[in-house]
């Protein structure tokens, strides 16, 4: 989106949006200025008939009348510029956070995990604001002051254009002392805005750890800590407030010279009869108006140009371009019968460092492929190819004959369901959850979908059933319970090809019969592609797969796998009956494996197998 690429562009676009609000708006706040300035003028006027030789009783009421009409008018076009503006901020404000959301699920898994959520939300909400305050300040703020020099300077040009010329240089003088002084105060808010981030990120971590803090009773030195950060923001914050109150009254001090030096000038034209009562009024008041006006003009533009740095800083961020979008001619994928084809995958999440070589699987329609082998063997990125969360740098994947690259990312999302290692579920109730999966579904379809899943009777007996809120991420519920409303949730996708991401792995054996009829439900007559490290899970399989540093070293069906002697799977699966548990045995295979793997293939496999040779003779 080019509007995401300068803070102009972002500002431009979203009035563009509501030209005609806006266009109302200037015309509001433009009517009230001038306004104020004829209420000055009236009142000079009024004054004038007042005090004039002639007193002529009618043009007083006449003055009186337009004084009062002006003051009216004023605060009307006042309240219906605060409305409109109010109105077109709050509208703007829910665009920007749409379109920004919108967005953002653009952006690769990458981008997400090298940012903190809880920061990214607020900045989304933050562009909301930062466009609310830079409108407010360029109209309220700005535009007023701006239009009162102008009307006091054809005012005093009228009654005498020396003072007129004196004002004006000296309005300007001021208000650009004001406006220099306070951008060296800049250093001052810029040192705060990074303090503030800094603590408002600890506490994003603190409490996204609280876990770790309570077990590690580090609650005292984690206060001990955030007091520091504290600290360094307050003192921050002090030095930028005792710069703007100095600021504040150095112009206090240049006012009350420069009001009163015009007001002495003034009587003294007066006493001279150089100019009227009403012209010593007009002068003095507009005199103090502007003056006050270029202080706030200076603030606003200070202000102004400090939400414009954050307006940037937060664009470089969210604005980004995607690297992943559809292509122009992007179709809807036709879902088939689901065949899953990758041909010389290549594929690194640094180009230079692959954790995919050359990989080529066809996966036929409703087939049941397992895929093992050691931790960091890249299993979980070909599920992730799969889904299109990255591209391949070399070859393709196909689904139903159809490049993934070539049809729309949503269209493809639909037609696989997963369930991932980590079940991430919406601080929302269990229904909402599992139902995310099909909006659409009836209440009867999700329970069966939970029944299926084997995780109705624990969702019945929650506080609330089926209405009951998970908790953030859902950390009212257990990882196997999580893990058993993932599947019923990918079970009421009801789609073709279905990944599992070690899909049991947070399950105790127990668990994992209740949830095994779920899956075997879930994986009838599909395809389905399923990383596992508990062997178990994919013994009834068609076929396994044994990925070992990004290549297939193994394919075939399990029963003959296992057969051969000194085979990679069948050390994995000795090493499982065996009784070795993941951590000591899994990965210690797989760190073994995968210190060997810049040997060719053929070499490697006799290489796993002398490597474990101990294990196999014991079987
Ligand atoms: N987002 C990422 N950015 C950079 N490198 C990554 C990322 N995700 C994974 N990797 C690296 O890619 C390699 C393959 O990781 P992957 O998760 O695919 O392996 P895996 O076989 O699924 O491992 P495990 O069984 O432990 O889940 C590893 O070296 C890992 O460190």
């Amino acid at each position: 989106m080019p509007y995401l690429r300068s803070p102009f562009r972002f500002l431009l676009h979203y009035i563009r949006v509501r030209p005609w609000t806006f266009l109302l708006l200037g015309l509001l706040v433009a009517g009230s200025s001038v306004s104020s300035i004829g209420v000055q003028y009236a009142l000079k006027l009024l004054i004038d008939a007042m005090t004039g030789s002639d007193r002529i009783r009618a043009a007083v009421y006449t003055f009186l009348g337009a004084f009062l009409a002006l003051v009216v008018l004023e605060s009307a076009l006042q309240r219906a510029a605060a409305l409109t503006l109010g109105h077109a901020t709050v509208v703007s404000g829910v665009d920007i956070r749409l379109d920004m959301v919108d967005y953002l699920t653009g952006h690769q898994m990458p981008f997400f995990q090298n940012q903190r959520a809880g920061s990214l939300g607020h900045r989304v909400s933050g562009l909301a604001g930062i466009f609310g305050a830079i409108v407010h300040r360029l109209l309220q703020e700005v535009t007023p002051p701006l239009i009162a020099f102008v009307g006091a300077m054809i005012i005093f040009v009228s009654i005498d254009p020396g003072m007129a010329l004196v004002l004006g240089v000296v309005f300007v003088i001021v208000t650009v002392v004001l406006v220099v002084l306070g951008l060296q105060g800049h250093v001052h808010h810029k040192a705060f805005a990074e303090h503030a981030g800094t603590v408002g990120g600890e506490l994003v971590d603190l409490i996204g750890n609280i876990w770790v803090v309570k077990a590690f009773a580090a609650h005292r030195r984690e206060l001990s800590r955030l007091q520091g950060f504290l600290d360094d923001e307050a003192s921050a914050q002090r030095r930028g407030w005792f710069f703007v109150e100095q600021m504040r009254g150095l112009h206090d001090l240049a006012l009350a010279i420069l009001v009163g030096g015009t007001l002495i000038w003034a009587i003294g034209r007066w006493s001279a009869h150089a100019i009227s009562t009403g012209d010593v009024v007009v002068i003095s008041t507009m005199t103090f108006r502007i003056l006050h006006g270029s202080r706030d003009l200076a603030m606003a533009l200070i202000d102004t140009s400090q939400q414009f740095s954050y307006l940037r800083e937060t664009l470089d961020i969210i604005g980004v371009p995607q690297t992943l979008s559809d292509a122009d001619q992007a179709s809807r994928l036709r879902v088939g019968e689901g065949r899953v084809e990758l041909s010389h995958v290549t594929f690194g999440y640094d180009p230079s460092h692959p954790v995919l070589h050359d990989l080529s699987l066809v996966i036929p329609a409703g087939q049941k492929v397992g895929i093992v082998g050691p931790s960091g063997a890249g299993k979980s990125s070909l599920l992730q190819l799969i889904q299109r969360f990255h591209d391949p740098q070399g070859g393709h994947v196909a689904i139903d004959g159809q490049d993934i690259r070539e049809v729309t990312q949503e269209s493809l999302r639909d037609a696989l369901a997963v369930v991932p290692q980590e079940v991430m579920l919406f601080h929302r109730s269990v229904m909402e959850n599992i139902r995310f999966a099909k909006p659409d579904a009836s209440d009867e379809e999700v329970y069966r979908a939970a029944q299926t899943a084997g995780c109705d009777d624990f969702i019945r007996r929650l506080p609330h059933g089926y209405d009951s809120i998970v908790g953030e991420r859902g950390t009212n519920l257990s990882g196997g319970q999580r893990q058993r409303i993932g599947i019923a949730r990918a079970f009421l996708k009801n789609a073709r090809v279905v990944l599992l991401d070690e899909a049991t792995s947070a399950l105790d054996s127990e668990s994992e019969l209740e949830v095994q009829n779920g899956l075997e439900a879930l994986i009838e007559n599909r395809t389905v592609i399923a990383v596992a490290h508990r062997l178990s899970t994919i013994a009834g399989f068609d076929r396994v797969v044994v990925l070992v540093d990004g290549r297939v070293v193994e394919d075939g069906p399990p029963q003959q796998l296992l057969r051969q002697k000194g085979g990679a799977f069948r050390q994995l699966w000795v090493m499982q009956v065996e009784g070795l548990d993941r951590s000591t045995g899994i990965s210690a295979a797989g760190e073994r494996l995968r210190h060997l793997s810049d040997k060719s293939r053929e070499h490697l496999g006799r290489m796993v197998r002398n490597a474990w040779q101990g294990v196999t003779e014991r079987t």
